[in-house]
């Protein structure tokens, strides 16, 4: 993919002077940065810099003090609070260090349950939870609870869920925090084979090889503001 056909994708998140304080603290002080479709970028930088309140922001589930946040071409400023969590089921999937797996389901049905919740109905979003469960290896273990899974599995099971919707973006916080080295290399290979297939990523880590490895654009916040960028072709 040249330069040039990159630059014409779809803008799919766009920031432009995001500000957000908590009492003296600024959390994000006026950043700006723009996500195309395809992209696979990952968000670094010291504790304390913003890269939560960064996901948070894209995510709808927390409002900057000053700013826009544009997702999929929608502002999220024009969202009420119902909106916006509507917006997110349909738009979004996220993935985080911990799973966020609803431990009194099995996997099946944590998958499923997100159809459900954007109005598909039960048998679709079933049939549709088992493909994706297969296709990410974990299909045998559709009847197991979260708690008799691996942290591997869990991270399989909670890419599914978040992958049920078709959604625009995939955010990932630490996705491979909790894992063995080889479980996070697994899920490394995964969001690289579903960036290859043409999934926007956004994932935020301390760990240089996950963004390494995943990410075609390094941003490098400090401060509340993105203090570096860089890009690297994609590895063949
Ligand atoms: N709910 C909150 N109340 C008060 N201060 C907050 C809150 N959330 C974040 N902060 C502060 O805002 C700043 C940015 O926090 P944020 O969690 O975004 O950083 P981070 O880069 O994600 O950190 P880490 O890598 O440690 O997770 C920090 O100084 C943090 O203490």
């Amino acid at each position: 993919m040249t330069t040039d056909h990159a630059s014409s994708q779809r803008v799919v998140v766009r920031l432009d002077g995001v500000r957000k304080e908590y009492g003296d603290t600024k959390a994000l002080d006026g950043m700006s940065l723009e996500i195309r479709a395809g992209d696979a970028v990952a968000v670094m930088g010291p504790s304390g810099c913003g890269k939560s309140t960064l996901l948070n922001m894209v995510a709808g589930l927390d409002r900057p003090a000053s700013g826009t946040v544009e997702v999929n071409g929608q502002d999220l400023g024009e969202l009420n609070e119902t909106g916006l969590a509507l917006f997110r089921r349909r738009h979004i999937g996220m993935i985080f260090q911990f799973f966020n797996l609803l431990d009194d389901l099995p996997a099946l049905d944590n998958v499923a349950l997100a159809g459900q919740l954007t109005g598909t109905s039960a048998r679709q979003a079933r049939r549709r939870a088992l493909e994706l469960l297969d296709e990410l290896g974990v299909a045998g273990r559709k009847d197991t609870y979260p708690a008799a899974l691996s942290g591997g599995e869990r991270q399989r099971v909670a890419v599914a869920r978040a992958l049920m919707n078709r959604p625009a973006l995939l955010l990932a916080d630490e996705p491979t925090g909790a894992l063995d080295s080889r479980s996070g290399e697994q899920v490394m290979d995964l969001l690289i084979d579903l960036n290859q297939i043409g999934q926007t990523l956004l994932i935020v880590t301390h760990d240089p090889q996950l963004a390494t490895r995943c990410a075609g654009r390094l941003i490098e916040v400090a401060d509340g503001r993105v203090a570096r960028e860089s890009t690297r072709e994609p590895s063949a």
